[in-house]
């Protein structure tokens, strides 16, 4: 049943060639693969509070409906840079987000 909070995302495979335009907000709310995160099994270990870190900044203003982030004016996050120590997990990281995402993986920049 649809109501006026209901929210139709039209989804085609990269190979198909069919081209879904004007419907980015909605496709908002669907941006993750999956809705569950757990980090030891994407092989990242120790970086709980930075990962949700990450996900507080870039992420949360994704999982409200696009017309509570339009009243609101919420403007989405569109890139962010990672930096630390060298060896401690940013790559890894933003690889393992980048395949969560329905999207392309992440360009990495040293
Ligand atoms: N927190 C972590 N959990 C699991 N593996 C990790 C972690 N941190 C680093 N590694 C592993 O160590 C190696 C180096 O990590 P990575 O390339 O992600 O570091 P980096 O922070 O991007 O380093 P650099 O700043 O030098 O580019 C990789 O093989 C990665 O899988």
């Amino acid at each position: 049943m649809l109501s006026a909070d209901s929210c139709i995302v039209f989804e085609a495979p990269n190979s198909s060639g069919i081209k879904i335009v004007n419907q980015r907000e909605a496709a908002s709310s669907n941006i993750f693969r999956h809705k569950e995160f757990n980090l030891q099994s994407l092989g990242i270990g120790g970086l709980n509070a930075e990962f949700a870190d990450i996900f507080r900044r870039a992420f949360a203003s994704r999982v409200f409906p696009p017309h509570v982030t339009n009243k609101l004016g919420i403007k989405h996050v569109k890139g962010m840079l990672l930096y630390g120590p060298p060896g401690t997990g940013k790559t890894l990281m933003a690889r393992q987000i980048g395949k969560m995402l329905n999207g392309k993986e992440p360009k990495l920049c040293n």
